[in-house]
């Protein structure tokens, strides 16, 4: 049996995936699993039993994932899962911002009387333009860029892009009509809109500063969905103040932006769709279940993936190791001393850490294995 604990609501079509191998509940004690969507994990007591962390959606900066890598514990997002959802509030973010959608709705709310012709005498406030022929810069070209980055220019918007880390599949899905920046500066003068779709990480905290504000046109308007961090909160409110900045359209509100006219603000609505909440389910228990059952990884941001598919042999053995050199030789060589014959294994790395599958004929001492195993390099055992 297999207890599974769910620090956020998760949608029911992922849920009713589990068999009944599986407890669900939300008590973390015990638990071989956990299920979770933006829930800070980062003050929280990591259980001695947790085999693996499954994130619904995208963003990982809330899961302490160098503890858990240096633990064994796996943790998977849910790659692109979430994306459409995210596009397309992106696409409404900008043609709120175009129209002046929010102030508008909320000049009208305040009408009293003679509703129809005070809106007509004083509409002309609310004027805004067109999307068709300006320019969408897009920060970041991956799952939810490459969507934005389509779309927009389906809308008649000239995009350009920049990612310096761009993966093939994102060049593949990108239309060929939208201009590759070189660099991040040199985007940025050339957009009347500015969306960024970068994960959140050490190399993206405060990303759009100050200097990088200095850089954009007058009255540029920046869409942030990505993470609040990746925007330095001074200095966006000072390009808010000065007019270099004529909205700022933002997912991630606090508390000096929800009195600043200038900032439309939604309470993280990006990924709360039905679609995008059981697309990210059905995904991250799926890859919990193979995980937890068969040992295989997909879609994890710290262990490499891997699998030798559905375990069909007598047992299957696990390893979660340092990528550093002789360790499958170590892994393989302590298994020939215990006589214990290997009728399958796959071996793959990520950066520092590597995994290790291996299908055995055989039955196997479990706390004899993993005494032998107890060596430099070598972070978890598990015989499935
Ligand atoms: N508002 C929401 O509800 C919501 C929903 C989903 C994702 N997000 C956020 O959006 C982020 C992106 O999501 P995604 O699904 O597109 O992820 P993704 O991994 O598919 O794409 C991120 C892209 O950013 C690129 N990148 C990394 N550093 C960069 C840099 N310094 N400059 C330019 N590009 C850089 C990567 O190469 C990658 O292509 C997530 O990490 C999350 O923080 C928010
Ligand atoms: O990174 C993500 O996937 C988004 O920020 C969505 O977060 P949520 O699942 O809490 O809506």
């Amino acid at each position: 049996m297999y207890k599974i604990a769910t620090l956020n609501k998760i949608s029911s079509k992922g849920l009713e995936r589990f068999s009944d191998r599986y407890t669900v509940s939300d008590n973390t004690s015990d638990a071989q699993g956990i299920l979770l969507r933006s829930q800070d994990m980062h003050s929280m007591a990591l259980p001695e039993s947790l085999l693996a962390i499954a994130r619904a959606g995208a963003g990982v900066n809330n899961i302490p994932v160098d503890a858990c890598s240096k633990k064994g514990i796996v943790v998977f997002n849910t790659p692109g899962a979430n994306a459409n959802a995210v596009k397309e509030l992106v696409l409404t973010g900008i043609l709120m911002s175009a129209r002046n959608v929010s102030s508008a709705i909320a000049w009208t709310k305040t009408l009293t009387e003679d509703i129809s012709k005070t809106v007509e005498k004083n509409k002309s406030q609310f004027a805004g333009h067109e999307i068709k022929g300006k320019v969408l810069g897009v920060v970041g070209l991956g799952a939810i860029g490459v969507m934005v980055a389509n779309a927009a220019e389906s809308l008649g918007m000239h995009v350009i892009g920049y990612d310096p880390y761009m993966s093939i599949q994102s060049a593949h899905e990108l239309s060929r009509t939208v201009e590759v920046s070189e660099s991040l500066d040199l985007l940025l003068p050339k957009c009347d809109y500015i969306t960024i779709h970068v994960p959140f990480m050490e190399n993206t905290k405060e990303l759009i500063n100050e200097k990088r504000f200095s850089l954009m046109k007058d009255g540029v308007c920046l869409l942030n969905f990505s993470r609040d961090q990746i925007v330095s909160e001074a200095d966006i409110l000072n390009a808010l103040e000065t007019g270099k900045v004529r909205k700022y359209v933002t997912d991630f509100p606090s508390e000096k932006f929800l009195c600043n006219d200038k900032a439309i603000c939604i309470p993280h609505l990006g990924a709360s769709t039905k679609e995008s909440e059981e697309n990210c389910a059905r995904m991250a228990v799926d890859q919990m279940m193979d995980y937890l059952e068969n040992g295989n990884i997909t879609n994890s941001v710290n262990f490499p993936n891997c699998s030798l598919g559905i375990s069909t042999s007598m047992n299957r053995i696990a390893v979660l190791n340092k990528n550093v050199p002789a360790m499958l030789g170590k892994i393989t060589g302590i298994l020939a001393d215990m006589n214990i014959n290997i009728s399958d294994l796959n071996n793959r790395s990520k950066g520092e850490l590597a995994y290790t599958l291996i299908d055995i004929d055989s039955e196997v001492d479990e706390v004899a294995l993993k005494q032998a195993l107890n060596v430099n390099g070598i972070i978890s055992v598990r015989v499935i």
